[in-house]
C-alpha cells in the first residue's frame, strides 16, 4: 500500500510548499525593497527641495521665521513627513512645522543626529519600532550656501544675486540644516497595500502554478499509481488486468514490460493451475490409497494382535471359565514362589476339588455342568482379592489368584501370607462361596468342595511338589467327610497323587492287577439278613497305599479308560460273587457300578459274555447306573436297559432323587431297585422340606413297586427313619465300611446286623 504519500502526493506538497514559500519571499522582499526605495525617495526628494531654490539658505542666513516656516511647508508633500524644521550650523533651531504628530513621537537632538556624520552629508536617525524596522526616521539635510554664513555684512539683494547667479552650484558653505520627522509607519502602510497587491498576484500566479504542477505531476505519476495498484494486484494473485500506459516513453516500455510479465506470470499461473490439479488428484489419489494400505495395516496389526491374544488366551487360559489354565498356572506359580524364597515370605496354594461334580454333569448334562463350572469360577474369583503384591510382579494376563486346572479342579493361589491362619480364612470364605445354592439352567444345585491347602516354601519348593502336597491334602479333607479344608502336613506325606502321574499309573494298574474290589453289604432293614453287596473298587498303589475311587474313577471316565476298569470290576465280581456261590456264601446280589461310558457302547453284550465265562447266574447281579447315566438320553436308555434286562440281570438307579427323573421315564425303565442317595438321609431331619423330599422319594419308588434302597446311613435316627418310611435295604457305615473280600467273608459267615438292629429298634 502507497498510503497518503504517493509520488505524486508528495511531489505535489513540495512543489506547493516551494511555490508557497517562494511566493511569500518574493513578496516580502518585493515590499521590502518598496518600503527602502519610498523611504530613499523620500530623504531625496527632501534634499532636492533643500537644494532647489535659494529662498532655503537666505531664510536660514537671516534667520527669517516666518519665510521659513512657509517654505518648510514644502517638505509636507509626502504624508510620512510629520516634523519639519530649519536649524542653524549651531543646531539652535530657527522655525518648525508639525503634522499628525504622534503620541509617542519625540524628536531627537538635532545634534545627536548629525553626531557621527559628515557636515556635507545628510544624516538620519531611526527611532522606535514598527513591522517594517524603526517608526520614525530623523533625516539632517544641509542646506548650502555660495555665501559663508559668517559674513554678517552681507546685503540681501547681494546675497539673492548671487544666490541667483550660482543657482546655488557650486555652493561651498553649509547655511543650516533642514531637520525632517519621517512617520515611517505611513510609508509602510502605503508599502502594505502594494505588499497586498503584490501577495495576491503572487499567490494567484501560485495557485495556478500548483494546479499546472499537479496537474503534470498527476499525469506524470498516474502511471506509477497504476503500476503500485497493478503491482499490489500481481502480488495478490490478481492477474486478469494489464497495465494502460500512454506514450513510448520510459512508462510506455515499463507497461509493455509489465505486461509482457503479466502475460508470461498469467500461462504460468495456468501451467501451475494445471499441475496443482494434477498434483491435487495424485495426493488425493495417494492419501486414499494411503489411507487403504492404513486401514489394511491397521486390520493386519488388529488381526495379528486378535491372533496373538487368542493364542494367547488358547495357551494359557480355560476356554470355559476364562481362568489362567495349568500351564500359566504352572508358570507364574514358580514365578511367584522364586519371589517368595527370594524375598523370604510365605505363599499358600490352595487346591479345590468338587464334591460329586460327576454325579451333577452325568445327571444334568454337559451344558449344565460347564453353567455350574463357570459359576464356581465366577464364585471364586469374587472371593478372593486380588494381592496388591502379585499386581505388582504380575502384568493383569498372567494373575493367577484363581485358575482352573482341568475338569472340577481349581486353584487359589495367596502370595505373600502372614501365617497359615490368613488361608484358613479364604479358604473358609471360598467354602461359604461355594455353599450358597445356585441355579443352574433352572435346577437349585447345591456343591460343596473339598480344598487341601499347602505352604511354600514350608511345605514344598517346587511347583510340582507344591501342587502334589496341596493335591494330597485336598485328598483328605475329602476323605475326612467333603466341604472342608485341611493344611498338608508331612504325615500325610506319600498318600498324595499327582494327576499326570496318577494317569501313568493308572494305565498301568491293570497290568499290575493293582485292582481290587471291596464289598459293602446291604442289609435287610427287619431281618438284619445280608442281602447282597455294593462290589466297590479300590486301587492298591504300589507308593500311595490304598487309593479310594474318587481319587481316580473321573480321571478314569476322562481319559476313557474306565471302560477297561469297568470291564475288569464287571469280570471280577462275576468272579467273586460265583466264588461266594461256590463256598456256599448265600449272597442273593452283587451289585457293581456301571458309568456312562460303559452304558452307552454295546454293554449288553459284554454282560452276556461276562457272565457265559464266569457261569454266573444273571440274577445274582445287579447294574447300578446313576439316575442322571440312564436320564441323560432317557429314549436311549429305555432300549439299553432292556437289552440288559433280558439276559435277567438286576437294575438299580444309583444316587436316586440327585437327578430329574420323569415318572413316565421311570415307569417305561425295567428297574428292579431304587438307593436312595446318601445327602437325602443324610439331610432328611434338617427341615420338613427335606423330611418331604425323602418321603416323597420313597413314596415314589413304592408306587413304581421298585425295592428302596437308602445309602449312605451312618446313624441309628436315620434307620429308624427309613425303618418308619418302609424302605427294605439299608447300606451304609451304620453297618459296615466296604471291606475286603476276606473280611467281608468273616461278615457274611457272623453277621452281626440282626442283633444290631433289634439293639436300635429297642432304644
Ligand atoms: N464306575 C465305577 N464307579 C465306582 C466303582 N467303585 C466305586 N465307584 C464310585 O466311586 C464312588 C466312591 O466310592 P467309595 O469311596 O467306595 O464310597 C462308597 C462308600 O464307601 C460310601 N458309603 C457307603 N455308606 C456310607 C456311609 O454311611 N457314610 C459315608 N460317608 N460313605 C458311605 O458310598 C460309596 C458308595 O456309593 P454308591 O456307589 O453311590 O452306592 C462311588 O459313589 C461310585 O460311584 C466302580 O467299580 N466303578
Amino acid at each position: 500500500m502507497a498510503g497518503f504519500f504517493t509520488i505524486g502526493r508528495t511531489i505535489a506538497m513540495l512543489l506547493v510548499v516551494v511555490f508557497l514559500a517562494a511566493s511569500a519571499a518574493l513578496t516580502f522582499f518585493l515590499v521590502y525593497e518598496q518600503y527602502s526605495r519610498q523611504s530613499a525617495q523620500l530623504i531625496s526628494d527632501s534634499v532636492w527641495i533643500s537644494k532647489s531654490g535659494s529662498q532655503l539658505p537666505l531664510a536660514i542666513h537671516y534667520k527669517d521665521e516666518r519665510v521659513l516656516e512657509d517654505l518648510l511647508g514644502e517638505y509636507f508633500g509626502p504624508d510620512a513627513v510629520v516634523y519639519a524644521a530649519a536649524i542653524d550650523t549651531l543646531d539652535n533651531p530657527i522655525a518648525e512645522r508639525t503634522r499628525g504628530l504622534g503620541e509617542n513621537y519625540q524628536s531627537a537632538l538635532f545634534s545627536e543626529v548629525r553626531e557621527n556624520a559628515d557636515p556635507l552629508d545628510v544624516a538620519q536617525l531611526s527611532s522606535g519600532t514598527s513591522i517594517m524596522g524603526p517608526s520614525y526616521l530623523e533625516v539632517s539635510i544641509p542646506v548650502f550656501s555660495y555665501i559663508n554664513p559668517l559674513e554678517k555684512d552681507v546685503a540681501r539683494d547681494e546675497f539673492g544675486n548671487r544666490v541667483a547667479y550660482s543657482r546655488n552650484e557650486g555652493a561651498q558653505h553649509v547655511a543650516g540644516y533642514v531637520y525632517l520627522g519621517i512617520d515611517l509607519t505611513k510609508v509602510e502602510q502605503s508599502v502594505t497595500d502594494y505588499g497586498i497587491r503584490i501577495g495576491a498576484a503572487s499567490l494567484s500566479f501560485c495557485l495556478v502554478a500548483i494546479l499546472l504542477i499537479l496537474m503534470f505531476t498527476r499525469r506524470i505519476t498516474a502511471p506509477l499509481s497504476n503500476l503500485a495498484q497493478l503491482a499490489q494486484d500481481i502480488s495478490a494473485g490478481k492477474l486478469d488486468k494489464t497495465f494502460k500506459a500512454r506514450g513510448r516513453g520510459e512508462v510506455g516500455q515499463i507497461a509493455s514490460m509489465i505486461n509482457n510479465v503479466i502475460k508470461e506470470l498469467n500461462s504460468y499461473k495456468a501451467r501451475l493451475d494445471v499441475d496443482h490439479q494434477l498434483l491435487s488428484m495424485k495426493v488425493e489419489e495417494r492419501t486414499a490409497q494411503l489411507s487403504k494400505r492404513n486401514k489394511e495395516l491397521s486390520k493386519a496389526v488388529q488381526e495379528v494382535t486378535e491372533t496373538k491374544d487368542r493364542m494367547r488366551r488358547m495357551a494359557y487360559y480355560d476356554s470355559l471359565t476364562d481362568l489362567p489354565n495349568r500351564q500359566l498356572f504352572t508358570e507364574q506359580l514358580a514365578l511367584l514362589m522364586r519371589i517368595a524364597k527370594r524375598e523370604g515370605h510365605n505363599l499358600a496354594l490352595l487346591f479345590i476339588d468338587l464334591d460329586n461334580f460327576k454325579r451333577i454333569n452325568d445327571s444334568l448334562g454337559h451344558s449344565a455342568g460347564d453353567a455350574l463350572l463357570r459359576e464356581v469360577a465366577q464364585r471364586l474369583s469374587s472371593s478372593v482379592r486380588e494381592s496388591d503384591l502379585i499386581s505388582k510382579y504380575l502384568d493383569a494376563h498372567s494373575k493367577i489368584d484363581v485358575s482352573r486346572l482341568g475338569g472340577d479342579e481349581f486353584t487359589v493361589v495367596l502370595h505373600k501370607i502372614e501365617n497359615q491362619d490368613v488361608a484358613s480364612t479364604v479358604a473358609a470364605r471360598l467354602l461359604e462361596a461355594l455353599r450358597q445354592p445356585m441355579l443352574i439352567e433352572g435346577h437349585e444345585i447345591v456343591v460343596t468342595p473339598s480344598i487341601g491347602i499347602a505352604l511354600a516354601p514350608r511345605d514344598a519348593s517346587t511347583v510340582e511338589d507344591l501342587l502334589k502336597r496341596a493335591d494330597t491334602a485336598m485328598y483328605h479333607s475329602k476323605n475326612e467327610g467333603r466341604n472342608n479344608y485341611r493344611f498338608y502336613s508331612s504325615a500325610m506325606k506319600g498318600s498324595g497323587v499327582g494327576r499326570l502321574k496318577l494317569e501313568t499309573d493308572l494305565r498301568k494298574s491293570l497290568e499290575r492287577d493293582e485292582l481290587l474290589l471291596h464289598y459293602q453289604p446291604q442289609v435287610d432293614i427287619r431281618t438284619g439278613a445280608i442281602v447282597g453287596a455294593e462290589a466297590l473298587i479300590r486301587w492298591q498303589h504300589p507308593e500311595h497305599g490304598l487309593v479310594p475311587p474318587f481319587r481316580f474313577i473321573p480321571l478314569a471316565e476322562e481319559t476313557g479308560l474306565i471302560v477297561p476298569i469297568g470291564d475288569w470290576v464287571l469280570e471280577e465280581a462275576c468272579r467273586q460273587q460265583m466264588s461266594f456261590q461256590q463256598q456256599k456264601l448265600a449272597l442273593p446280589k452283587l451289585a457293581i457300578n456301571v458309568s456312562s461310558l460303559q452304558f452307552h457302547g454295546k454293554f449288553a453284550d459284554k454282560v452276556a459274555k461276562v457272565l457265559i465265562e464266569s457261569g454266573l447266574s444273571p440274577k445274582r447281579l445287579e447294574l447300578e447306573l446313576t439316575e442322571g447315566v440312564i436320564m441323560g438320553d432317557a429314549k436311549a436308555s429305555i432300549e439299553s436297559l432292556h437289552n440288559l434286562k433280558k439276559l435277567g440281570v438286576r437294575l438299580s438307579v444309583d444316587d436316586f432323587g440327585t437327578g430329574y427323573s420323569s415318572l413316565s421315564y421311570l415307569s417305561r425303565f425295567p428297574l428292579d431297585e431304587l438307593k436312595i442317595d446318601r445327602s437325602f438321609v443324610i439331610d432328611y431331619n434338617k427341615s420338613q422340606n427335606d423330611r418331604s423330599l425323602i418321603e416323597a422319594i420313597i413314596a415314589m419308588g413304592k408306587s413304581l413297586n421298585l425295592m428302596m434302597v437308602a445309602e449312605g446311613v451312618d446313624e441309628d435316627d436315620q434307620f429308624r427313619f427309613l425303618y418308619g418310611q418302609g424302605v427294605q435295604v439299608i447300606q451304609g457305615f451304620l453297618f459296615s465300611k466296604p471291606l475286603p473280600v476276606d473280611e467281608f467273608v468273616e461278615l457274611m459267615r457272623n453277621n452281626p446286623f440282626p442283633a444290631q438292629i433289634k439293639a436300635i429298634l429297642d432304644q
